[in-house]
C-alpha cells in the first residue's frame, strides 16, 4: 500500500516514521509520502485559505491549491487511489473502516485546516475516485492531521507483516464486536493485587471463558451500543448465560 498526506503542517506526520510503523516502512511494506500543500501555490505569501462566501468566522481552504496538489500527487503513482478527508463533519471512522481500507492499494489524505476545504474539491475528486470524510470522534481537533495519524496507524497495523503476531489483530478490540477484558503478566503479585487465578489453572479452556466473560461484562459496562449491535448469531448459549 502507498501512502500519501497532504498538510500545511507535514512535521505533524513525522510520528509515522517511528517505532512500529518506521520498521514497516523500512521493510517495505508501506509506503508513505508526505506532501507539503504550500508547494503548490504561486504567490509570495503561498496563501492556502480565503474568506467564507456567505460569511461568517474563519477562513477556507482554496480549491485551486487543493486542486493542483491532488493531481501532481495523484499522477505519481498509477495505482487507484482512495481520497480521505478527515473532518468533524465526516463518517465515523471505525475498526471496520480501518479494515476496509487495508485492502486498497493507495489512500491518499487530505488535510485540512482552518474551517475546512471548499467543497468543490471533495466534489471533483468524488467524480474521479472513492472519496470518504470521516471524523475519529465526536470532539473537534484543529486540524485533520492528528486525525491522520490515528487512521494510518489503524490501517497500517493490519496490513500483512505489520504487526509481529497477526493473531492480535484477530483479537483486537472491536474485531468480533466486543472491547477486550483485562490483561496480565507477571509479576503474580504486585502492591497486594494478584492476578486472577484461572489465568494461572494451564485450563484453556476455562480461560478462553473467563476472558469471554470479562469482555462481555466491560462491553456491558462500557459500550453497550456495541453490545446492542451485535448479530443475533454472535453469542453463543454460554455468552448469553453470562
Ligand atoms: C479543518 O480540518 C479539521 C478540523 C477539525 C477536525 N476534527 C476532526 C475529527 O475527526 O474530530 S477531523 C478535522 C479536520
Amino acid at each position: 500500500m502507498r501512502i500519501d498526506v497532504v498538510t500545511i503542517f507535514p512535521g505533524y506526520l513525522a510520528p509515522l516514521r517511528e517505532a512500529l510503523l518506521g520498521r514497516a516502512i523500512e521493510a517495505g511494506l508501506v509506503e508513505v509520502a508526505v506532501h507539503d500543500l504550500r508547494d503548490w501555490t504561486h504567490d509570495v505569501h503561498q496563501a492556502v485559505d480565503d474568506a467564507p462566501y456567505g460569511g461568517g468566522p474563519g477562513m477556507v481552504m482554496k480549491p485551486q491549491v487543493w486542486g493542483e496538489a491532488l493531481d501532481a500527487v495523484l499522477a505519481a503513482d498509477e495505482r487507484p487511489a482512495r481520497l480521505v478527508v478527515p473532518t468533524p463533519a465526516g463518517r465515523p471512522f471505525r475498526q471496520s473502516t480501518a479494515q476496509a481500507w487495508a485492502g486498497e492499494q493507495r489512500l491518499v489524505f487530505a488535510c485540512g485546516r482552518y474551517e475546512g476545504i471548499d467543497q468543490r474539491v471533495v466534489d471533483e475528486a468524488a467524480a474521479r475516485m472513492p472519496v470518504d470524510e470521516v471524523s475519529i470522534g465526536d470532539y473537534v481537533l484543529v486540524g485533520g492531521e492528528v486525525a491522520v495519524l490515528v487512521m494510518v496507524e489503524a490501517v497500517a497495523r493490519l496490513l500483512p507483516g505489520v504487526l509481529g503476531n497477526p493473531v492480535s489483530a484477530e483479537q483486537d478490540s472491536f474485531s468480533d464486536g466486543l472491547l477486550e477484558g483485562p490483561a496480565y503478566t507477571r509479576p503474580l503479585t504486585w502492591r497486594g493485587l494478584s492476578v486472577p487465578e484461572v489465568l494461572r489453572s494451564g485450563h484453556h479452556g476455562a480461560i478462553a471463558r473467563w476472558r469471554r466473560d470479562r469482555a462481555l461484562e466491560r462491553t456491558a459496562d462500557r459500550r453497550p451500543d456495541l453490545l446492542a449491535a451485535l448479530p443475533a448469531d454472535a453469542l453463543d448459549a454460554a455468552d448469553r448465560a453470562f
